[in-house]
């Protein structure tokens, strides 16, 4: 019967395909159907800094108010508020109007009025974990539809008129056949030409309130989905650095096909719900007019597919929510292999990476195929019961006939209705495990969307731009949260005055990194503080604290895009004069000897490294920072680029108005800064000028260095002169000098 009823339903217009319905819902589908122009669009534009204010709790309400604030407005909290659009377009994400746009980045506007409401304490079981009450995943899933609520009652309006012309069709047939086997002239007690026109032209009324109904359902998902992705990217950009870093391919998983089936689930699955239950109420009434004898033998069916149902939709969850994170875990392998697919070729680890990454399709497959197996034995259990069910009804439906309780007309009717009846009980089941997939990608989304930043960057107070002062670490003692097991900073005590500059120098991993993202606030101290003139970094807001640092990392990164727009990235308003001048504090000469000067255009890696390198200090000075962190910034320079960027750097510390703190291994950086401040075990072991350091016998930095010498000697081809018979004393004093001239250089 529910296979009849499906195949029937179908040709009516009414669309109880349950296959149909179960592939629009696949648990795994990399369609780029939610990636509409629109989109795109809209991520551009939140990409080119255009959104105002984003409220992360919002999946409950979407907003209907964005707050932009003020380039010169020191806190989002001052910041000036404007409506500026309806919550029923995608559009309303985003706000545009570039000049307004300050030098703010992208991540002020999604900071400012964060009303963070966290319900993560529920997925806190595990990080990224799924783990929710259904019933709360099931109100915060229709909430979503909330804003499309006008559309949706449009739709479910134009759902009432097809559902209920396509239920007119049991009814006319079995007037039709009563019609042809009398010799009555009447139909429907007019005459049969104006009968079937006037039954064509209501035909023609369902079928476009058929077409509405499915333009708008659609469209009203894709802007959910829309809308749903830009927050759960918004929710993204506002956690703390190392969240993205972890779990990339996991998010991009969330934001793609979670958000996907999220869409699906609260629109085309609740139209096809909606329209299941009418079809059924209809169904089963006019059964009930025309036989209640033979009805309720009909219904006797429905009990136990209902339980079924319920059973099957609950396991379905389950599996949906293990599939999903096994493509998030399939997603981050390739992502991951990809990012670093050169390494993947020079150690001819494709084979590795191909057998990796198949295990991980495998993981996704094992579920898929449980949910085959489960979907199967379901369909074919109700089906069998559906088919003797019919069975049922065209036996005692026969004896009735045969005894005239009803008519030939009626008993087809009687057929078509349960078929339809039918039909749409497994519409409905289809609905309710739709309902369960969509929670389980829901909780994953909204796990994203509720995620309470570890640094949250709408807390504290506005740093002002005028206050300078000096930069301490107050035993400061540190570990990664991904490796809690490891101390690494023990206890870090110094004092960096404002305009001087500073070495961080130790052996690898002894955390001089770790001190420079600690001050970028990519993490914070586990015990003792960073204050910044005599206030904790943490009570300023990340934001205007990082808008004060300009950052030079190990591996530079740059973005698709324009030389201009590389180095301008995070300096909205910087002019071509301001880019140039960094490019030339920088050292920046083969810029101009690119095909198109400033707008050639650039990618992730079209350049060599020590020209990503040169734009990445232009990048932090362009900023025009108070502080500049410049983590083995001229590692990947030849000695000409390096002395040329060494001279910029010169330049810099020599200005007196940025504290600059290097991280370094080679002398000739190292010797510029006016301290250097030696780590080892995780604390300060020695600090003193460069000069005084390397002269001093036994010191720690000499023997440090004294490696590093050895090194750069040997990468220059210089021979050892020493004799073994040479004084060890001469040695020391011959080394101490050597590195003190290195310095130098
Ligand atoms: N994201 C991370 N998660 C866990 N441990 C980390 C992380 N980054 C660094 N570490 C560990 O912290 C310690 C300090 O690392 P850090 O990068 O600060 O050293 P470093 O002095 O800058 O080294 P190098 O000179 O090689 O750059 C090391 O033992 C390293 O393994």
């Amino acid at each position: 019967m529910l296979a009849l009823g499906s195949s029937i339903g179908a040709g009516m217009g009414i669309g109880l395909n349950v296959s149909s319905s179960i592939l629009r819902n696949g648990l795994i589908r990399f369609s780029a159907e939610g990636v509409t122009g629109r989109s795109i669009l809209l991520a551009r534009n939140a990409a080119k800094r255009q959104i105002s204010s984003y409220r992360p709790s919002t999946h409950r309400r979407i907003p209907t108010t964005f707050i932009r604030h003020n380039s010169s407005t020191p806190h989002p909290s001052t910041s000036s508020t404007s409506k500026i659009s309806t919550p029923t377009e995608s559009s309303a994400l985003i706000q545009t109007d570039s000049k307004e746009t300050s030098k703010r980045s992208i991540l002020s506007r999604i900071t400012s009025n964060l009303s963070l409401k966290p319900v993560a304490e529920t997925h806190t079981s595990k990080e990224g974990g799924a783990e929710e009450h259904g019933s709360s995943s099931v109100v915060k899933l229709l909430e979503l539809a909330r804003p499309e609520s006008r559309q949706l009652g449009i739709a479910v309006g134009l759902l009432l008129v097809s559902s209920s012309v396509s239920m007119l069709v049991p009814l006319t047939i079995g007037k039709l056949i009563d019609f042809f086997s009398s010799n009555s002239t009447q139909f429907l007690g007019l005459s049969f030409p104006v009968a079937a026109g006037l039954l064509a032209v209501t035909f023609c009324i369902g079928a476009t309130a058929n077409a509405g109904r499915a333009i708008i359902m659609r469209t009203s998902g894709q802007r959910i989905i829309a809308r749903v992705r830009n927050q759960a990217y918004l929710s993204t950009l506002r956690q703390e650095p190392e969240f993205a870093d972890r779990s990339a391919g996991d998010i991009v998983s969330r934001i793609s096909v979670d958000t996907n089936i999220l869409g699906d689930s609260v629109t085309s699955n609740l139209s096809d719900g909606l329209r299941a239950l009418i079809s059924a109420t209809v169904g089963v009434a006019a059964m009930f007019w025309i036989s209640a004898k033979l009805t309720l033998v009909m219904l006797c069916v429905v009990p136990p597919v209902s339980l079924g149902a319920v059973f099957y939709g609950r396991y379905l969850r389950k599996l949906s929510n293990l599939t999903q994170e096994a493509v998030g875990e399939m997603s981050k392998t390739a992502e991951e292999k990809l990012n670093a697919f050169k390494t993947v070729a020079a150690y001819n680890s494709q084979p590795l990476e191909a057998t990796l990454f198949s295990k991980k399709v495998d993981q996704v497959f094992q579920l898929a195929k449980k949910e085959a197996y489960m979907t199967g034995i379901f369909w074919g259990a109700s089906g069998l019961t559906g088919n003797l069910a019919m069975l049922c009804l065209l036996g005692y439906g026969g004896h009735l006939v045969s005894i005239s309780e009803i008519t030939v007309g009626d008993l087809t009717s009687l057929l078509m209705y349960s078929a339809y009846v039918g039909g749409s009980v497994s519409g409905m089941t289809g609905f309710f495990t739709g309902l369960m997939r969509g929670v389980g990608a829901g909780s994953r989304v909204f796990w994203l969307l509720d995620r309470p930043s570890h640094i949250p960057l709408d807390k504290g107070v506005a740093l002002n731009r005028s206050r300078n002062g000096a930069i301490r670490f107050e035993n400061l003692k540190f570990r990664y949260p991904s490796r809690k097991e490891v101390m690494v900073l023990k206890g870090i005590n110094m004092t960096i005055e404002p305009g001087t500059s500073v070495a961080l120098v130790g052996s690898s991993g002894s955390g001089k990194s770790s001190i420079q993202q600690l001050i970028s606030r990519f993490y914070d101290p586990e015990e003792g503080r960073i204050t910044f003139d005599g206030t904790d970094i943490r009570e300023f807001t990340p934001e205007s604290w990082r808008e004060r640092i300009g950052v030079v990392f190990q591996d530079p990164i740059l973005f698709a895009g324009t030389v201009h727009e590389n180095i301008a990235y995070g300096s909205p308003d910087a002019t071509r004069e301001d880019v140039e001048e960094a490019a030339r504090a920088a050292n920046c000469d083969f810029i101009w000897d690119l095909p198109k000067g400033f707008d050639t255009i650039i990618g992730k890696a079209s350049l060599s490294g020590g020209q990503r390198q040169r734009i990445s200090i232009a990048r932090a000075l362009v900023r025009n920072p108070s502080i500049l962190l410049l983590d083995e910034a001229t590692s990947a320079l030849d000695s000409t680029s390096e002395n040329a960027v060494n001279a910029a750097i010169d330049d810099i510390i020599r200005q007196k108005n940025i504290t600059v703190i290097l991280a370094a291994h080679r002398l000739s950086s190292i010797a510029r800064a006016e301290r250097v401040v030696v780590l080892e075990n995780g604390v300060v072991s020695e600090q003193g000028r460069y000069d005084v350091l390397s002269r001093k016998e036994g010191s720690r930095f000499r023997t440090l260095m004294a490696a590093q010498l050895l090194v750069e000697k040997s990468s220059k081809g210089i021979e050892e002169d020493g004799s073994e018979e040479e004084d060890t004393q001469i040695q020391n004093e011959k080394e101490g000098k050597e590195i003190a001239e290195e310095g130098k250089r």
